[in-house]
Order: C-alpha cells, then structure tokens, then sequence
C-alpha cells in the first residue's frame, strides 16, 4: 500500500483503474446527461425532399434570364401550396408556384423568388432579375443523409442530440448507465438531521453534500445512514452497499486516531487499498481502494475536505463509469482577488469564487478556509491550487483555477 502520495500520483493510480460500464436502454427524454453506448446512423435524408426555405414564388431559372427591373418577366402561377401539401402540378415554361417555406419544391422548378421581390396578383408574378438555378433550394439531406452515422458512442446526450434522435424518430437508445455511488458516515458523534443535537453531538452534514455532489456529476447517489466507530458494523453496512454500488463513499475515520477505522474496514471487506493519505490539504487523510472493479473512497470526516477531495478524486470516477470520456476539471487564468499568505508544505486546494469582468477572470476568497468550515463553500465555483512552498499570494498575483461549476454561481 502506497501512503503519502502527490496529488499527481494518487490521480496516476486512479487513472490507471480499468472502468467497467454498463449499458441501459432509456427513453429520449431520459437521457439528457447520459453517454451514448452506440452509434447512430440515419435511415432518412433530412429533410428528406428538396424545399423552400422561403415564402415566395417556385419556378425554372430558365425563365427568367431576361428579366430585369425594368423589364420584369411574368410567369402565370397555376398552384399554392403549404409546408407539410405537396403540388400534383409540374411546372412548365412560363409557369410558377405559390410556395411556403418548408413546401416541397414543385416538379419542374429549380429556383424560389422570395414575395418580397416581386410583385404578384392571384392570376400571375412579376420575376424582376434572374436568379441562378438552384437558388433558394434546400436540398434533400442537406442536414442528414442517409447512412451518416450522426451521433457515435461517446456523445453526450443534450438539448442538440436529443432532437437530432427525434428528427430520426428514435425514442428509445442505449446510454452507459449512472454509477451508482453509496455514502456512509462514521462517528459515534454523528446525528442525522431531523435528531435532536447532543452535547458532543453534531449533524452528519458529509452525506448529504456528497449525495448532493454524486448526483451533480451523474451518479446515482444513495445515502447509508450513519455507523458508529465500529469496524464490525461498518463491515456489514459495506458489504451489503457492495452488491449494489459501483463506489463506496464513507466519511471519517480516515486518519490516525483511535476511531479511524477505515482502512481496516476496507482491507477486511477483501478491498485492495491503493493508497492511504496524500500531501494535500485539505483532506490528506483518504483512503482509497478497489472491490474487484468497485471503488473504494474513504474521505475525511472534515466536511471542506470530503468536499474537495471529492471533486478530486471521486468526481473523475464517477465520470468515467457514466461513460464520459473527458473529465478534467477546466482550468482558467485568473487574477487574485484577495491575499493567500499561508505557505505550506503540502499542495493546498483554496476555495474561490470566479467571475467576468470586462474580459478577465477576477477570483475572490472567502475569510475561512479550515477544513471544518463548510460554509465559506457556499458559492465557490472554483479552486485555486496552492502548490507546496510557493506563495505568499497577493492581491493582482495572476493564478490558475480549476472551475467546479462553469456558471457564476454567487
Ligand atoms: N494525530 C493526527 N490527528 C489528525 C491528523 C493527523 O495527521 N494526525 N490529521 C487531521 C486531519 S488533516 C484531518 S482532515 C482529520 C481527518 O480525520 P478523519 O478522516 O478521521 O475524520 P474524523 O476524525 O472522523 O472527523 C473529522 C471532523 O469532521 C467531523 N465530521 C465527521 N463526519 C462528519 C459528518 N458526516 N458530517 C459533518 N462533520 C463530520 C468530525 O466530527 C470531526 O470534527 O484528522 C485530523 N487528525
Ligand atoms: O487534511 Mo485535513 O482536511 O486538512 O484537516
């Protein structure tokens, strides 16, 4: 077992891990947020017959070679028709069609005059220059042919996709399914939060935020409960989470304390522990292993740190197993805010709130950045990552952020 690892390190034997999806079929509307399992190529031309993309006039370009301001050439209209009709009459020399955008192009037609450069009565159209043939036409499958493969594996399934698979008359496809991600909370000090609080008593806040954050990030987040310091109930409690979850999120009892149960729980549940604590703060005692192809994450009891550490370390996992094929956090140049004058010896994740203005990133920090503070992560879309030994960071320092959330969320 490796202990006290880099950041790069820890995040090197997590990429390492092989990643056992699963594939579900869903209807369309479901599956907004889903990886697509398969390809998908079209049967039909979209659209699938030449048409107006104007309300005007259809006839042949040939026509109208003389025509000018001046000298308009009048072609008599024989039809009208509609998006969604289709004309029974073939245009023949001299003649012209009343046309819909979104009509059909007539037979024999091969140019569309918008309304608003001619001049017409019921009978006739007054056609005032020449347009080239095959203006004003949209062509069959100029959107989709038949046979394009229009979405392939690996697509995110979004707003685009899911009227591309509707114009396709696809209502049901294979999608990579949500990992399903199981949180427990140890501590003999925790209280769920409709019980009343104790003296040394507090609320187990860590399941519900890493629910919370699951669920953001496409998993299938289902909270355990909470188990006290005792490794025989923390077994059970696991080993029933197993024939369920893809990941096991606990929180406390990560570090070196009489109670830190953790590592032991996982090693005796038949888990290879990969690592155990990182140089990182905060959240440097964490333990991670593997169940077969399950994951194992035992994140600190510190609510900031299992927050961080999640976005870290569990968010990538939980991103691969939906399927989803990048998963690095953006990262962005932006200008300090406030001072960081803590330096340290280990790399430091700094919570921050980035935001635009007149063309830069400006990021602000919060007063409070204890791993026990919760609440000063409250609106932060951003971490600023302090690396071992630099700083101290001032106001206008220029930096990097990795962004959490790509909206201003404050
Ligand atoms: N001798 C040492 N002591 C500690 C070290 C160390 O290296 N040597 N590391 C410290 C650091 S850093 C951290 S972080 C904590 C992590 O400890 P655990 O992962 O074992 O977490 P706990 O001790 O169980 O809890 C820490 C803290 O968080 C509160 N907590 C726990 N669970 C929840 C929950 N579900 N909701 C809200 N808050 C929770 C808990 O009451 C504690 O206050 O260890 C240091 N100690
Ligand atoms: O690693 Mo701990 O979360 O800083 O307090």
């Amino acid at each position: 077992m490796k202990t006290n690892i880099s950041i790069e390190e820890a995040n090197r034997i997590l990429e390492e891990q092989y990643i056992e999806t699963s594939i579900i079929e869903i209807s369309l509307l479901e599956s907004q947020g889903y990886v697509l399992a398969e390809n998908i190529k079209s049967n039909i031309n979209i659209p699938p017959f030449n048409r107006s993309p104007l309300d005007g006039y259809a006839y042949k370009s040939e026509d109208t070679l003389n025509a000018a301001k001046d000298f308009p050439t009048t072609l008599k209209v024989i039809d009208s028709i509609q998006a969604g009709y289709v004309s029974t009459k073939s245009i023949g020399n001299g003649e012209a069609i009343r046309i819909m955008t979104g009509a059909k192009i007539p037979e024999g037609a091969n140019v569309v005059m918008k309304y608003e450069d001619t001049e017409f009565t019921d009978k006739d159209v007054k056609i005032f220059h020449h347009l080239e043939p095959e203006s004003n036409i949209v062509k069959k499958g100029e959107d989709i042919k038949v046979g394009d493969v229009v979405l392939s594996k690996g697509v995110i399934i979004d707003s685009a996709e899911i009227g591309i698979l509707a114009s396709l008359g696809i209502s049901r496809i294979k999608v990579y399914a949500k990992p399903k991600v199981a949180i427990l909370a140890t501590g003999d000090e925790l209280v769920d939060i409709y019980e009343e609080l104790k003296e040394g008593k507090i609320r187990n806040s860590n399941s519900y935020t890493i629910a919370a954050q699951a669920k953001r990030w496409g998993g299938d987040a289902r909270i355990l409960g909470i188990c006290k310091d005792n490794i025989e109930e923390a077994k059970k409690i696991l080993e029933e989470a197993l024939k369920w979850a893809n990941i096991v999120v606990t929180t406390g009892g990560a570090s070196v304390g009489d109670a830190d149960i953790i590592k032991e729980v996982f090693h005796e549940i038949g888990g290879n522990i990969l690592f155990w604590k990182t140089q990182m703060k905060p959240g440097s005692p964490i333990v991670v292993g593997k169940h077969g192809n399950k994951f194992l994450f035992g994140l600190s009891g510190n609510p900031a740190a299992a927050f961080i550490t999640f976005e870290q370390f569990v968010r990538p996992i939980i991103l691969r197993l939906a399927g989803k094929e990048k998963y690095d956090l953006m990262e962005i140049d932006s200008i300090l805010e406030d001072d960081f004058i803590k330096i340290s010896n280990q790399d430091r994740y700094v919570r921050g709130y980035t935001y635009k203005k007149n063309g830069q990133y400006y990021t602000s920090l919060p007063n409070k950045h204890s791993s026990g503070v919760l609440s000063s992560l409250s609106g932060k879309n951003s971490l600023f990552l302090v690396k071992a030994n630099t700083g101290p960071y001032k106001k206008g320092d220029k930096i990097k952020v990795e962004l959490i959330n790509y909206l201003e969320v404050e």
